[in-house]
């Protein structure tokens, strides 16, 4: 599903400005060729193929899932440097009152800061079972196509470059394992079968969590258990064992997703969680929980943060600003606050999944930090009345904010922009131009009372894009809004 999400708009835009930006005589192949016999080649030159040669599902994958593959870093780069320019502008435009106007930027946007590591990066995947190529249903890799036309070809993973070498061995015996069973693939909800998606999660140390998810249909508990065992028992002391899982969870589930309170992550084997170092701060995550899914970049880019939250730090010999609080809006298993708790006296953290709640403040304990607090549920729920609760006189209230892509809700909005005592706004979002765009606007917009948004603007003052996503169009951007 979330392949074929990732196929719509993003990679359109990003095929049209390949082409513009290849224009120099190399051509980039079109989407929706048919298959061809043609095997991937690896270690070869890298040559894209022309609209009119035959391309292999794997090309077809990479084209899809990592659409900048065949560019140098460099390209990506400046690719993406262009692409946050151009989405950026937009806000300047709309503050100005002018149509959007590629380069007209009323703030600046530094240089793309480079992900420390290209391939390889990512510690989480999900890998899906569909039809193979050659029509086997019991087939891990991504698929492309969609159920409703009936064209869904799942594809291995094993060539694409973000993905690490123990990801897709993971992949490769759990494709083996569902093999050898008696069970049915669950391919569509309404159409039976149990083995769904698998998902992996590495460590910077190589620590492996792999998670499960099976749809029970009629199945007994008891049923159930036998399959489970089945499984145990060839990660553990067959052919999976060569996987070294660290975990091994099991979920059953008979929706897309399901959270822990939904239906429970089942631990069949190894340790609960998984651990990441960030700014040598240590953090443990659940199944269920959000980290960001390139360690390296997110150091840069949690520094970075900090920075933008709490500048000049350095310069004042490392001392905690007194009398400043920091709200983390969204703030998953705490990283954000905890890497700038040493600044600032009181950390408050708010997140909507309760497991990732519970990381958080297993995490400040963790690493003896002792001025956070996380609260859970969601954020339009808890804000508004947090923030009323709370007294400002004589403090600085410093805010980040990382939603989800759907954004904030218009409520914690209005709740920020309301707050005088909140002078200092660091966004951070993965798509800029999506849903996030309307919150920049709310944000900055002259003052409006039908809209609830009465207090002063803020303006943006800087942005700041770090490619966590290498091979991707995809880059985070951290920009700061100061009032
Ligand atoms: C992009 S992640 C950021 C997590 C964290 N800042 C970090 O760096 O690891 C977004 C987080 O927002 C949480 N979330 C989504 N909707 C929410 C809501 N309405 N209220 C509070 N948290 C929410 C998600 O569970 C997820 O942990």
């Amino acid at each position: 599903m979330a392949l074929v999400a990732a196929r719509s708009k993003s990679v359109i835009f990003v095929k049209r400005d390949l082409l513009r930006f290849l224009a120099n005589g190399t051509i980039v192949t079109e989407q929706g060729n048919p298959p061809s016999k043609k095997r991937w080649r690896k270690g070869k030159e890298k040559k894209p193929p022309s609209c009119t040669d035959d391309v292999s599902w794997e090309e077809r994958l990479a084209d899809v899932v990592t659409p900048l593959w065949r560019l140098s870093y460099d390209k990506q780069l400046e690719l993406k440097q262009q692409n946050q320019e151009k989405i950026l502008s937009q806000l300047s435009g709309h503050l100005s009152g002018d149509s959007p106007v590629r380069d007209k930027l009323s703030f600046p946007v530094l240089p793309v800061l480079p992900s420390p590591v290209r391939d390889g990066y990512r510690n989480k995947s999900t890998f899906s079972v569909n039809r193979g190529v050659d029509g086997n249903p019991k087939t891990v890799g991504f698929y492309m196509g969609t159920g409703r036309k009936g064209n869904i070809v799942c594809v291995s993973g094993d060539h694409l470059l973000n993905m690490p070498q123990k990801h897709k061995l993971v992949a490769r015996c759990y494709q083996d394992f569902i093999r050898l069973s008696s069970l049915e693939p669950c391919l569509l909800f309404h159409t039976g079968g149990h083995w769904r998606e698998i998902t992996v999660r590495t460590n910077k140390e190589g620590c492996t969590m792999a998670i499960v998810y099976f749809h029970p249909q009629s199945l007994t508990p008891a049923e159930v258990a036998v399959h489970k065992a089945e499984l145990v028992d060839y990660f553990t002391q067959g052919p999976g064992s060569v996987c070294q899982l660290d975990s091994l969870y099991f979920q059953e589930s008979s929706m897309t997703r399901c959270t822990h309170e939904q239906s429970p992550y089942q631990l069949l084997y190894g340790q609960p969680h998984i651990y990441e170092e960030i700014l040598d701060f240590k953090f443990r995550i659940s199944a269920d929980a959000f980290f960001q899914v390139n360690q390296a970049a997110a150091e840069v880019l949690y520094a970075t943060v900090r920075d933008l939250c709490v500048p000049n730090t350095e310069e004042d010999g490392g001392q905690t600003k007194a009398g400043s609080t920091l709200l983390d809006v969204c703030c998953g298993t705490g990283a954000m606050g905890i890497t700038i708790s040493p600044r600032v006296d009181k950390i408050i953290g708010i997140e909507l999944i309760e497991q990732a709640v519970e990381d958080a403040k297993h995490n400040a304990a963790l690493n003896n930090v002792l001025n956070c607090e996380f609260i859970s549920g969601k954020a339009e729920a808890v804000l508004p009345g947090l923030i009323s609760q709370l007294s400002f006189a004589g403090r600085c209230l410093t805010v980040v904010v990382n939603p989800a892509r759907a954004g904030l809700h218009h409520r914690v909005v209005r709740a920020l922009r309301n707050q005088p005592a909140i002078r200092r706004l660091v966004y951070v979002s993965c798509k800029p131009d999506g849903e996030a765009m309307r919150n920049f606007k709310e944000l900055c917009c002259d003052p409006n009372s039908q809209k609830k948004l009465t207090g002063e603007a803020f303006s943006p003052t800087l942005a700041v894009p770090i490619d966590l996503f290498p091979h991707t169009p995809h880059c985070e951007v951290v920009i700061l809004f100061e009032r």
